[in-house]
């Protein structure tokens, strides 16, 4: 175990602070297999219930097969293990800030979705550094895969409290977005996250974000909108935004990045 990079030193205001966090209240655990109308309807309204009240939650029987998610770990690993100049050639920088991205021939011509694969190897300063800061992902959804080590911890709505998300085997995670926090004005909520790490372990997570096309216009749905419950944001277009999202990571100690909240109907 080397240095740490000095990019992954937090200011002193947002390093983790380790102590025993009494597991009061976890993440919604919602189980998708249904057999009848009412199961559904049942799975739909914790899915709702989760997404106020968290906007995240874990799924299970989601029908994704276990082999298939056992290869991509692999792949991914394999990867990660490579020497450094081989995984350099795809770093990101500021002219390429998705790194290595397949456009798949063509395939998803206006689809701008895509999967990242989080390697975070062992920190010989856990206490000073986060494997990533905290953020709220940009998108519409996003379903997470996680390995069994653990470290992702949410931002509870109501205090903003760091809850830590429990791995649970074959599950996957799924978040709420910017663009659905801002279609159900308000009412679905993005939560920031953050992920610690920790000495002993290497971990591997893959988030898949499901974007909007770049010409999407985001704004609160017509129908939930009238008197009583006025817009609370602007328009603004999703391509823009997630690029000027991607830029300014690049320049985050100087500049903090384009937030949801920018958009605010009352500012
Ligand atoms: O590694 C994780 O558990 C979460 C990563 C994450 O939040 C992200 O890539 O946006
Ligand atoms: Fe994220």
């Amino acid at each position: 175990m080397g240095e740490i990079d000095p990019a992954f030193i937090q200011e002193t205001e947002y390093r983790p602070v380790f102590k025993t966090i009494e597991a009061d209240e976890e993440i919604p655990l919602i189980d998708l297999s249904v057999s009848t109308p009412s199961d559904t309807k049942e799975v739909v309204s914790k899915i709702g219930e989760a997404s106020k009240k968290w906007g995240f939650f874990q799924v299970i029987n989601h029908g994704v097969p276990l082999e298939l998610r056992q290869k991509i770990e692999k792949v991914a690993k394999e990867f990660f293990d490579q020497p450094m100049e081989e995984k350099r050639k795809v770093k990101r920088d500021e002219l390429h800030p998705m790194g290595y991205h397949d456009g798949l021939n063509g395939y998803f011509k206006d689809q701008i979705s895509f999967a990242r694969f989080n390697h975070y190897p062992p920190c010989p300063a856990p206490h000073l550094a986060l494997g990533v800061g905290r953020h709220k992902d940009g998108g519409a959804l996003t379903i997470l895969s996680q390995d069994d080590v653990g470290g992702l911890q949410i931002g509870r709505r109501s205090d903003g409290e760091w809850i830590p998300v429990k791995p649970i085997p074959d599950a996957f995670i799924i978040n709420i977005g910017n663009c659905m926090q801002v279609w159900s004005n308000d009412l679905y909520w993005s939560a920031e996250h953050r992920v610690v790490v920790n000495s002993q372990r290497e971990r591997l997570s893959i988030p898949f974000f499901f974007f909007p096309s770049h010409y999407v216009d985001i704004k609160p749905l017509d129908e939930l909108i009238n008197e009583q419950n006025p817009a609370k944001y602007k328009e603004f277009n999703w391509g823009k935004f997630f690029a000027s999202r991607n830029r300014s990571d690049y320049k985050k100690r100087e500049r903090e990045n384009i937030q949801i909240d920018h958009f605010k109907a009352s500012e």
